[in-house]
């Protein structure tokens, strides 16, 4: 992956331990709001991006490509590959149980990625510094050990839920999450 300094766990960052909430291996992940245009079962022209983590911190999906996604015939677009590594890198910082968003996301396209690929998803954490967790995600075609098509490296920034009350809809929020303090 070719990812600036910003992307780049500084020296001292710390990996993250699987939160003890984490599902088990091979569970799915919810859907952190059902709405979502990534991950949200109930948006009516999203990615629909389902995920499962096999060991509480790398999250593992499969996205492919519909002709909604084309950018050049026939090929992916390049913004939408880069929704599904940002969601699928979202989905492994969900994982810790606390609300980040990107900051900054840097994408690697290798390959072009024709319409009806099956592009194997995988998201992992590379360090956390304070607010900032550095993380990384790649898509393979075909298989989980198929050709990389995409990279991707992140900076996410943790928030407070009065994130989402000053800027988003925290109620919309508060009504999926029981299991989180939404009252700040
Ligand atoms: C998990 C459980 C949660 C419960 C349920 C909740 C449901 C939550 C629902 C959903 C969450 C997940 C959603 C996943 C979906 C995919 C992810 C998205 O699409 S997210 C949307 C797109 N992103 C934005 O809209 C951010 C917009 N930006 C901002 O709001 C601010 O800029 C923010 C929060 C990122 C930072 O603002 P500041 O005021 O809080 O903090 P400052 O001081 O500016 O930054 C902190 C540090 O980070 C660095 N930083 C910030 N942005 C940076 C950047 N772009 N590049 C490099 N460094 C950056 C700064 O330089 C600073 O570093 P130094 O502490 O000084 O060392």
């Amino acid at each position: 992956m070719t990812r600036s300094s910003l992307t780049t766990p500084p020296q001292g960052a710390v990996l993250p331990a699987a939160h003890p909430g984490a599902p088990p291996p091979g569970a799915p992940l919810a859907s952190h709001y059902s709405r979502c245009f990534g991950c949200g079962t109930d948006h009516p022209t999203g990615l629909h991006l389902t995920a499962r983590t096999p060991d509480g911190a790398t999250v593992e999906a499969e996205f492919t490509v519909g002709e909604a996604h084309q950018g050049a015939p026939r090929l992916a677009h390049g913004g939408v590959l880069a929704t599904a590594m940002d969601e699928v890198i979202g989905m492994s910082v969900y994982l810790l149980h606390k609300p980040y968003v990107t900051g900054r996301l840097e994408t690697d396209y290798l390959l072009p990625v024709p319409v009806g690929t099956t592009l194997h998803l995988r998201a992992w954490c590379n360090g956390i510094a304070g607010r900032k967790a550095y993380l990384e995600a790649e898509g393979r075609i075909g298989a989980p050990d198929g050709p990389v098509a995409v990279r991707a490296a992140a900076l996410f920034i943790e928030v407070g839920m009065e994130h989402f009350a000053k800027y988003g809809d925290l109620a919309a929020i508060a009504a999926e999450h029981q299991d989180y303090e939404v009252n700040p």
